[in-house]
């Protein structure tokens, strides 16, 4: 997967060397290139802001660097890449999101600043790639670089090979549509707390069903709105009667 990074703070993706991700980059599964939108400004005090039309607070990030910006990352030649560009008033990124993301060849991320970047950026680059505005939630950062961070683990961390044990992506929180069951390690009691006698039974079907029993508990009692959407399909008799 390739992925290109256009910020005014490319420092921000320092962390983007450590870790996982330095490993999916160094081993060729991520070919990732961060961008400083300011090498596509021309005056001397290389400026990316103006006051919003319509009146007020804050500045709104100018076309013309973005332009330039999208123009040099998408080449004719190559088949366009997706553009996802954070904002508060995005679709929610969800693991579902995160999945369809990582069967992308390429990805084009575009971190505003200030109050947004010009809505006339987005509306023209939907004429030439898919362009797809995404929110971590529902709070403001100051700007979309910390939602890439987050973003691109969330994607990479799908990628065939970067996590050793893909098998944990098949029971962690979210991946059957329920939050993760309760997880212990040794010793069996640590101050006094038990590890569920259930989890050093060795009976893996007991173990399955406990897991299971108390993955909808506690979704039940933190996120009772993803049970709503859950697929009644994937629900065994025994969990109506739970
Ligand atoms: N993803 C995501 C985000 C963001 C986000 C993303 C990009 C930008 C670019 C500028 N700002 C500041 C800002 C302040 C006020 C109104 C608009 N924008 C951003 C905020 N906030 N919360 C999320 N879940």
């Amino acid at each position: 997967m390739r992925v290109d990074i256009v910020s005014i703070f490319p420092e921000y993706f320092a962390p983007l060397d450590l870790s996982l991700i330095g490993r999916a980059r160094a081993n060729g599964t991520l070919r990732l290139a961060v961008h400083d939108l300011r090498g596509w400004t021309h005056d001397v005090h290389r400026t990316v802001d103006d006051t919003p039309y319509g009146g007020g607070p804050g500045m709104v990030m100018r076309p013309e660097p973005w332009g330039e910006a999208l123009d040099a990352l998408t080449p004719a030649e190559l088949p366009p890449p997706r553009l996802l560009v954070p904002s508060p008033a995005g679709v929610p990124f969800t693991q579902a999101l995160a999945h369809e993301l990582a069967a992308e060849p390429h990805l084009l991320f575009a971190c505003g600043r200030y109050e947004g970047i010009d809505q006339r950026v987005l509306d023209h680059a939907a004429t030439r790639m898919p362009v797809t505005e995404v929110s971590l939630g529902d709070y403001v950062l100051f700007g979309g670089e910390v939602a890439v961070l987050v973003i691109l683990e969330a994607v990479t961390r799908l990628l065939p090979g970067v996590l050793g044990n893909a098998g944990s992506l098949t029971e962690e929180s979210h991946a059957h549509g329920l939050l993760e069951a309760p997880m212990y390690t040794k010793p069996a009691t640590w101050r006094g707390l038990p590890v569920p006698e259930v989890l050093r039974s060795g009976d893996h079907g007991r173990i399955a069903r406990w897991r299971r029993d108390e993955a909808l508990v506690r979704t039940g009692r933190r996120r009772p709105d993803m049970l709503a959407g859950l697929d009644p399909q994937s629900l065994d008799k025994r969990d109506v009667a739970a």
